[in-house]
């Protein structure tokens, strides 16, 4: 079966590129509130790339909730597979494509886990099952001699026993990836993709064209 790679929409202006401003952040906040006006689907949902003390990379999605001048923000547990990679290697990469505008977002540098307080303010922003979920969940563990249908059990407890404020679990933690470079990358079907680089230098970002 014949492939159609670069379905989406290519009208999607992207000025920035030929006037990049000071801050990659003014380009992402653009290009999401651009990806929500165009209907894209789920566009804070990326690939959260990290690596083990072995060298061995892993990805899987994760939900970015925040973005400020800082990185981007999201909630996972230290004791999953990812969590305790990022203690051991702090350095990380988050990454969207929406196929609907045809464009990519890379992030690259350090993720930080967040306070207690930052980590029950994204905890709060969750919906009460989720919280509940989350709470019974020792994430990407095997279920030993349990089933879901246990957990299912736990959840519904917790959810009984604090309604609305299931509390945090200790292992839960707000974290922010704080990007050393950024890349915006603006699909063409002629493949003379646009893309625009971002680096962290001591005296500030700087700003360059790359390539396709
Ligand atoms: C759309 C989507 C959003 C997800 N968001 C999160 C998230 O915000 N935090 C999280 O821990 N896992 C999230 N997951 C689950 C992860 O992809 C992954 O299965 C889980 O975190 C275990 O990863 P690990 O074993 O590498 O630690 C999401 C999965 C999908 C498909």
């Amino acid at each position: 079966m014949a492939s159609s790679p670069l379905s989406g929409d290519p009208s999607f202006a992207f000025p920035e590129f030929t006037d990049p401003p000071a801050s990659p952040f003014e380009v992402a906040r653009a290009w999401i509130d651009g990806a929500r006006a165009s209907d894209v689907s789920e566009p804070m949902s990326m690939t959260l790339a990290t690596a083990g003390t072995d060298g061995r990379v892993s990805a899987r999605t994760v939900d970015v909730k925040r973005l400020d001048d800082a990185g981007l923000m999201f909630g996972t547990s230290t004791r999953s597979p990812k969590g305790r990679q990022l203690r051991d290697d702090p350095f990380a990469a988050l990454q969207a494509y929406w196929r609907e505008t045809m464009q990519q977002l890379r992030f690259e540098g350090r993720a930080v886990a967040l306070s207690d307080a930052e980590s029950d303010a994204l905890f709060a922003d969750r919906s009460p099952g989720s919280r509940a979920a989350t709470a019974v969940a020792d994430q990407s563990a095997p279920y030993g001699g349990r089933d879901l249908d246990d957990l299912i059990d736990d959840a519904n407890a917790l959810l009984d026993e604090h309604g609305d404020d299931v509390p945090r679990p200790g292992p839960w933690r707000a974290w922010r990836l704080e990007p050393d470079r950024v890349e915006f990358w603006h699909g063409s079907r002629d493949r003379m993709h646009r893309r625009l680089e971002y680096r962290r230098t001591a005296a500030g970002w700087t700003a360059e064209r790359l390539q396709p």
